[in-house]
C-alpha cells in the first residue's frame, strides 16, 4: 500500500503499545461495540457484521462473511462495503491503543474483486501516533488469514473525547 503524505506518520513517531492502563488489548476488543453499528453490530440485520478476533501486540484481526445484501455488481463485494470492513478493522486497531479515534481520511486499494461468498480476514496496525493523529494501514485477504490480498488501506483517526459521540444531533 502506497500511503499518501496525509496517512504517513512523521519519521519520529513512535507505535504506542497496544492495550490501557493493565487491560488487555484482547479485553478493550471485546469491551465494547455498539450493537446498531453497521459494521459490527450483532443486532444489525442487513450490516457487516465484522468480528473482532484477536490483537496480538502488533496488530488486530477479524472477519466478515460477503452476502448477496452486499453486492455491487452481479456476484460481487461493493467497494464501498469493502472499505467500511477496513475502517472496521483500522478502527479497532486505533482503540486497541486504548485511544477512542474515529476516521478522518482512509485510503483504499482494490487488488482483485470479492465474490458473494468469500470469508474476508482483515488485519490492521498502527504506524506511528503523533498527538492526536493515529496513523494505521490494513489489508483484507480472500479465504483464509494467508489468502489472497484483495484490499489494502492507508488511514489516519483522530483521537477525540467522549464529547464527540455526545453532541447534540
Ligand atoms: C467510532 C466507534 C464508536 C462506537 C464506540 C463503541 C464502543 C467501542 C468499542 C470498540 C471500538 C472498536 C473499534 C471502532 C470501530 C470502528 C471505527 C469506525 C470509525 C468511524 O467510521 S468514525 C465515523 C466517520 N468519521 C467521522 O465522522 C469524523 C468526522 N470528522 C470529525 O469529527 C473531525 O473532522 C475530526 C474529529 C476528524 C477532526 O476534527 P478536529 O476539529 O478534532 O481536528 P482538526 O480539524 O483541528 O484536525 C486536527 C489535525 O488533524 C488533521 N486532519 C484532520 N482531518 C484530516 C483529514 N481528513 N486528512 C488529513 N488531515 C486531517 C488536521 O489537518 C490537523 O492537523 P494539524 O494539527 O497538523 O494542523
Amino acid at each position: 500500500m502506497t500511503a499518501s503524505p496525509a496517512t504517513t506518520p512523521p519519521p519520529d513517531a513512535a507505535v504506542p503499545p497496544q492495550g490501557m492502563g493493565g487491560i488487555s488489548p484482547e479485553d478493550l476488543l471485546q469491551s465494547g461495540g455498539y450493537n446498531g453499528c453497521f459494521g459490527c453490530g450483532e443486532g444489525h440485520e442487513s450490516g457487516l457484521r465484522f468480528q473482532r478476533t484477536s490483537a496480538d501486540g502488533e496488530a488486530v484481526y477479524g472477519h466478515f462473511t460477503v452476502t448477496e445484501q452486499h453486492q455491487g455488481s452481479p456476484g460481487l463485494a461493493h467497494g464501498g462495503l469493502l472499505a467500511t470492513a477496513m475502517d472496521e478493522v483500522l478502527g479497532t486497531a486505533a482503540w486497541s491503543l486504548g485511544r477512542m479515534a474515529v476516521t478522518g481520511r482512509l485510503e483504499t486499494d482494490y487488488r482483485i474483486p470479492v465474490p458473494v461468498g468469500s470469508v474476508v480476514h482483515l488485519k490492521a496496525w498502527c504506524t506511528g501516533v503523533d498527538g492526536r493523529k493515529i496513523y494505521l494501514q490494513g489489508e483484507g485477504r480472500i479465504g483464509s488469514p494467508d489468502g489472497p490480498v484483495a484490499i489494502q488501506a492507508a488511514a489516519l483517526f483522530l483521537e477525540v473525547s467522549r464529547e464527540h459521540f455526545l453532541g447534540e444531533r
